[in-house]
């Protein structure tokens, strides 16, 4: 199935109407940050079900050098607070990044609570992916880093044992990711933290308000006014976390029943939810599916056309490659908007989604913000991945109508859905 000389999958093609059901592994946004409040908590935290993956090793990695040590326990891991390492004080630490974004920006400002340099470096994609304001608020909070100016890592945090807090302007607009980090560490900050937004809007909404439920959940004081966050300083405790399944990575499944046709059911999709995988179940049959939220998970059915559509992604930027794809197969013209910090992303999305889209014969052009898609017929070829996990699930979906797509680098996928080449497969029934 996976050409190895070549290092290419060759995506299946759905040879007759799923009739499918798929579990998809923990949520990584919901599990990295059950990471970092487990080493922000007074005890330890048992994370059960959590994503086991690239990003999760990293973050898992991140807080062990920052001194929180973890066990793998029969379906999770117990994570223990900052200060169970025994590392030596003083000592320079490394954190690797890989190009795990939470990773990232989550953890500098943990480094800051402890008493060692951090340097902070990771793969070159990570190096391009902005981080300049959110140093840049750290430091207005009391924390010295030094970088090369360029506003992305490497990076080093000098901890002095503390971090003051108090008030912050922040502009997050690059990335949700700035203020979840803030407002995740602010319970360990001596003032806890006020974060006032300027600037343009964050994207990813729904991530925020994830950021906010979670710090809820491991008893922390949030208050949210329009613009302006406060998080009181706390000691936080929170002995078990179960992680629901990624909707995120659940995205391209579902897609491939409006893509091929037939029903594809997605194990324990959450009633209620922060995740914006879940936007979905609202937006799914605008493309003519049918879905239901039953008591084994959602079920989605694909409908006999699927119409152009305009979108705003603003809110929920992850889904636009897995999104751009499907509307590919749409009767009528599409256009996407509102995810211009897609460039800052694992690759720049917009640019590697419409290079990849049109030399497979689409009809797919770049907008500052997004993409504009017009119908037209696609053939095989190679699809190029960019070591973006979410370019292969997209490839995968173009798969399943046109043959003959060779997806590079399938492994990439990894950073957040090892076994998904295995799990697609098994989608489409033994024999395919
Ligand atoms: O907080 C999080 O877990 C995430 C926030 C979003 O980042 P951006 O706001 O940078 O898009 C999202 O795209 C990313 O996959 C995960
Ligand atoms: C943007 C993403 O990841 P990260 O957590 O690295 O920002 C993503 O998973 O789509």
């Amino acid at each position: 199935m996976t050409d190895a000389h070549e290092n290419h999958w060759a995506a299946p093609v759905a040879a007759a109407a799923l009739d499918a059901r798929v579990r998809v592994p923990g949520s990584k946004s919901i599990t990295n940050r059950a990471y970092v409040l487990a080493a922000l908590a007074g005890a330890p935290t048992r994370v059960r079900v959590p994503l086991d993956s690239r990003d999760t090793r990293l973050m898992l990695g991140a807080l062990a050098s920052l001194g929180a040590r973890s066990e793998e326990t029969a379906d999770g891991f117990l994570v223990y607070p900052l200060g169970t390492t025994g590392s030596s004080h003083g000592e320079p630490v490394e954190v690797t990044l890989g190009n795990a974004g939470t990773v990232a920006r989550f953890t500098p400002a943990l480094a800051a609570l402890g008493d060692s340099p951090v340097l902070f470096d990771g793969d070159e994609a990570i190096r391009r992916r902005p981080i300049g304001p959110l140093l840049a608020a750290l430091r207005r909070l009391g924390v010295r880093i030094d970088d090369d100016g360029r506003g992305a890592p490497p990076f080093t945090v000098h901890g002095d044992g503390g971090v003051r807090g108090g008030t912050v302007d922040l502009d997050s607009s690059a990335s949700s990711q700035f203020l979840s980090a803030l407002l995740l560490a602010g319970p360990a900050f001596d003032r806890g933290v006020t974060v006032r937004l300027v600037g343009d809007a964050p994207p990813s909404e729904p991530h925020i308000a994830m950021t906010l439920d979670m710090l809820h959940r491991f008893g922390a004081t949030v208050e949210r006014e329009g613009a302006e966050f406060h998080v009181a300083p706390a000691k936080l405790s929170c002995p078990e976390y179960v992680v629901e399944p990624d909707l995120s990575t659940a995205a391209p499944f579902v897609a491939a029943a409006v893509a091929a046709g037939g029903t594809v059911r997605v194990a324990g999709w959450p009633s209620t939810t922060t995740q914006p995988g879940d936007w979905l179940r609202s937006f799914l049959p605008a493309l003519g599916a049918s879905v239901r939220l039953e008591d084994g998970g959602l079920a989605v059915t694909g409908g006999s056309r699927i119409p152009g559509v305009e979108l705003d992604l603003h809110e929920v930027g992850e889904l636009t490659p897995v999104v751009a794809a499907l509307l590919c197969f749409a009767d009528g013209p599409s256009v996407i908007s509102g995810v211009a910090h897609l460039r800052g992303h694992e690759t720049d999305r917009i640019t590697a989604l419409a290079t990849e889209l049109s030399a497979l014969g689409g009809d797919v052009s770049e907008t500052d913000d997004g993409l504009r898609i017009t119908p037209a017929p696609l053939h095989g070829g190679v699809f190029r991945t960019y070591d973006d996990h979410r370019l292969v699930m997209a490839a995968a979906v173009l798969g399943l109508r046109v043959p003959g797509i060779h997806v590079e680098n399938p492994a990439t996928v990894g950073k957040t859905f090892p076994a998904f080449v295995e799990t697609w497969t098994g989608m489409l029934g033994s024999g395919q």
